[in-house]
């Protein structure tokens, strides 16, 4: 029953989907849209109001009709949603279709659109479980599709560059945006309003994109894709994982509140290297005792967290994010509590991924 919906659900996508002309010399890059400011419209073009997610898939392409002589052109509506309204089941669909598509030989790459406030933790989602070496590439805009000066055309342009680009097969689920092209791992918001948000503060972009042309620099060491052990192709709920901000002087009861609330998992954004709050301490202590897996990232927006610093990893029953933020941090450890809840062995994810 579950697969016969499934299937339902795909046809109801492909009725929905624009297609353009076939040129049997190009590429064939499927879009998904998911919504984001890249399809957001206002009432006025220099106001910076406006709604996420409002206009369809068919809307952006024609935005860029040069796109069409870089690859042949369909687009699926997946979502339409700000990307703070993202959500676990969104992710599901988005990754079961991604790799759909991508078993079939007439698809050659897949580009999402997608809102910016979220977009490094989908796109690290689809780096652990795109299962395809073929090139996943996300993408969003800044400004909305009707402000003066709006970035999608461009940044979507782009994209459809990279996905089109056999230099970029193997390299992982990519962002790409203002010109900068990241790996899903590594890349962040860093900025809450600028057209150069996306950076990926540990490593740097891995390429870039300028005058239609993509340029490497450097290239993802971390499993990824084809190498990861998760998938999802038959998960329809993933564990519910949280995190808790560290603070001066917090309220440990916040803890309780995760702990009685079916959390599985928690992540400390701690701060520097990943340091707790001494009555913080003592609850994340009767949490792991209870069996929750509790994570130590930082809120601080770079470096690694490492084991047995400040904090007795060991005594506390405490793994570590290594260079993973918080909100990375619970990607994985929400994919990787479907395959165990062993902390040793979580830890050995954090230290592969
Ligand atoms: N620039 C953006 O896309 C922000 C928007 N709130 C979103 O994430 O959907």
């Amino acid at each position: 029953q579950k697969k016969k919906n499934q299937r339902a659900e795909i046809t109801q996508e492909a009725a929905t989907a624009t297609r353009s002309a076939r040129d049997k010399n190009l590429p064939n890059i499927v879009i998904l849209a998911t919504g984001g400011t890249i399809a957001g419209a206002g009432t006025s073009s220099v106001s910076a109001g406006y709604t996420a997610g409002k206009l369809p898939i068919e809307d952006l392409l024609n935005a860029v009709p040069e796109a069409k002589k870089v690859a042949n052109l369909d687009g699926e509506q997946v979502a339409s949603v700000g990307s703070q309204a993202m959500t676990d089941s969104v992710w599901l669909k988005l990754a079961k279709r991604v790799n759909q598509l991508l078993e079939r030989s007439d698809v050659d790459g897949i580009v999402i659109t997608h809102g910016t406030d979220t977009q490094g933790e989908t796109a690290f989602f689809l780096d652990l479980t795109v299962k395809s070496n073929k090139p996943v590439v996300l993408v969003g805009a800044m400004r909305s599709a009707t402000a003066i000066s709006a970035d999608g055309p461009k940044n979507l342009y782009d994209a459809i560059v990279v996905a089109s680009n056999k230099s970029s097969i193997g390299r992982g689920v990519l962002v790409a945006m203002n010109e900068e092209i990241f790996s899903g791992r590594d890349v962040t918001k860093m900025n809450t309003t600028s057209t150069a948000t996306f950076q990926a503060p540990n490593t740097g972009p891995l390429g870039y994109i300028y005058d239609g042309k993509v340029s490497w620099y450097h290239s993802v060491l971390r499993k990824h894709t084809t190498q990861s052990v998760f998938d999802v192709m038959h998960v329809d709920e993933l564990p519910k994982v949280d995190i808790l901000y560290g603070y001066s002087n917090p309220d440990p009861t916040l803890m309780d509140c995760l702990m009685n609330n079916g959390t599985k998992g928690i992540i400390i954004a701690g701060v520097g290297n990943g340091n707790l709050y001494p009555t913080v301490e003592k609850k994340v202590k009767e949490a792991t005792a209870k069996g929750i897996v509790v994570v130590r990232a930082s809120r601080a927006v770079s470096g690694r967290v490492t084991l047995n610093g400040e904090t007795d990893d060991k005594a506390l029953g405490t793994i570590v994010s290594d260079d993973l933020n918080p909100e990375k941090a619970r990607v994985l450890l929400q994919l990787a509590l479907l395959k165990t809840s062993n902390p040793a062995q979580i830890q050995e994810y954090f230290f592969e991924y």
